[in-house]
């Protein structure tokens, strides 16, 4: 049934932990007999390499709060004093947990109050952590407040006032231009105004363990060299259920971006039965139903521009019942009956997610993992953060795009993508995360003024960026 000769490969990606399981993580390592004290002093020495690196020399002012996070920064200032730069410290007041106090005992020299601490060259904010479960208190914002605009921010571990679950922001978190992330990002890097106030992450490896980490951010693909003797079905063939007469964009749309994603054959299947005007191939309805049963057809792309009328709903419970991979979006979503043999990936946006499957609540990841578990089906919910889980319970979340994705007929380029993807073989999982990734890719290129129709148009491009690594 399907070729397997994938263009692309697609690792597991960086582990992206909640709190919970960072520490789960860490106890872990500390049953093993590796004491908290070496895991704060590796975190420690880590970001002072991180710092040396990013900003050598200057007036350092370090920020400590009275938890672990803080202990943290009384490592950073004694390191960088060592390595040579100025360094004051303002804390909060003396730090309340072990191994923090340990450290905190090691820096000798003076420690300002916060109210009144002035600003330095580098920032280093090491206030709250993972630890933080309430509202930023009022003398650590103000003091955040204060150095805002003034020097270099270093996060240590995640910028204060940023949920590390969720992404979240309480107050006004310190934007940083660099966080050094202890043994994997957490959430909260990649979620919200998280993201957008982590600046540069730099993940340093304390030595924890977080291999079995289920929820990953979505890699850069990895293209393979294509073998000479490739010929077209071999590259993969995709059947686009077209759109009625007037719709029929969305669904040339969809079939250009299988083939610029590197589908050998698309073939466009609707009531009109047109001459080919392009490298497209045009089908009948009747013509594509006698498709899905060649043996060459490696997937199916349905919903964009599908009426919900018989037309759509006797497609889609045909090919759902099929064995060749589907990709549903849009229409087919609206109309989906149930789910049936056929591998599957679902691409909706919030709206659709919410017909299909109910409100999604604070939780997003879990509710596409209970979408996806529920379902049988990859799920793939769109947004600024595309979310992906598959039943099993793998999930993945892209960050690698651009907001001019937000425009019309986008939706439609990412189901062709996926669809080419399929039929080359790819798991579904798989192919649901590289084409995102694609996309998003093929977004930061096209930059403001990008319109769908321009997306296939810059996967060339993308796919040269991979091989280049520009
Ligand atoms: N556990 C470990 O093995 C390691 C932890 N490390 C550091 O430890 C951090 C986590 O440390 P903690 O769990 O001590 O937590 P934090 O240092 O993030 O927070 C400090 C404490 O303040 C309290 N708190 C939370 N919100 C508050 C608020 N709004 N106002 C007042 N108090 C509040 C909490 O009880 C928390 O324990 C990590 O982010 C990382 O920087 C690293 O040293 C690496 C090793
Ligand atoms: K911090």
């Amino acid at each position: 049934m399907m070729t397997s000769n994938s263009l692309l490969t697609i690792a597991a990606g960086p582990a992206l932990l909640d709190p919970a399981s960072m520490r789960a993580a860490e106890n872990a390592e500390i049953g093993r007999g590796t004491p908290a004290l070496v895991l704060m002093e590796r975190a420690a020495a880590a970001a002072v390499r991180a710092i040396r690196m990013f900003a050598p020399g200057g007036t350092v002012l370090v920020l400590c709060g009275r938890g672990n996070n803080g202990g943290d920064g009384y490592g950073v200032a004694a390191g960088l004093k060592v390595a040579g730069y100025a360094v004051r410290v303002a804390a909060a007041g003396p730090a309340t947990s072990e191994p923090a106090a340990t450290m905190a005992a090691r820096w000798k020299g003076p420690v300002e109050p916060l109210d009144g601490a002035a600003p330095a060259a580098i920032i280093v904010d090491a206030l709250f952590g993972t630890g933080l479960t309430r509202p930023l208190p009022e003398i650590e914002q103000a003091v955040l407040d204060r150095m805002r605009g003034h020097g270099l921010v270093i996060a240590i571990d995640i910028a204060s006032g940023i949920d590390a679950a969720t992404g979240g922001a309480s107050g006004r978190p310190l934007a940083a231009d660099l966080t050094v992330a202890f043994g994997a990002m957490k959430l909260g890097h990649a979620l919200g105004a998280g993201r957008a106030l982590s600046g540069r992450v730099v993940i340093a490896d304390i030595g924890v363990d977080v291999a079995d980490a289920r929820v990953r951010l979505v890699p850069a693909p990895v293209v393979r060299a294509m073998p000479a003797a490739t010929h077209k079905y071999s590259r993969g063939a995709v059947m686009v259920v077209e759109g009625d007469a007037g719709r029929g964009g969305a669904g040339r749309l969809t079939a250009l971006a299988a083939l610029r994603a590197g589908a050998g054959v698309v073939t466009l299947v609707g009531p009109g039965n047109r001459a080919p005007a392009d490298a497209i191939m045009r089908r009948s309805d009747d013509e594509g139903r006698a498709m899905l049963g060649d043996a060459r057809l490696g997937a199916v792309a349905i919903g964009p521009g599908l009426a919900d009328d018989a037309r759509g709903r006797d497609w889609l419970a045909l090919v759902l019942a099929g064995d060749v991979p589907v990709v549903a979006d849009a229409g087919a979503l609206a109309m989906l009956p149930g789910f049936g043999r056929a591998p599957l990936v679902l691409t909706p946006h919030e709206g659709e997610f919410v017909r299909l499957f109910g409100a999604i609540g604070p939780d997003r990841i879990g509710a596409v993992r209970a979408a996806a578990a529920g379902s049988g089906a990859v799920v793939l919910l769109k947004g600024a953060e595309t979310i992906i889980a598959d039943p099993d319970g793998r999930t993945a979340i892209n960050i690698h795009a651009a907001p001019w994705l937000a425009t019309a007929g986008s939706g439609d380029v990412l189901t062709g993508i996926i669809g080419a993807l399929l039929a080359q073989g790819m798991a579904p999982f798989d192919a649901a995360r590289a084409g995102v990734w694609l996309h998003g890719d093929a977004g930061l290129r096209g930059g403001p003024g990008l319109i769908a129709d321009d997306i296939p148009g810059l996967l060339p491009a993308v796919f040269a960026g991979l091989e280049t690594g520009r």
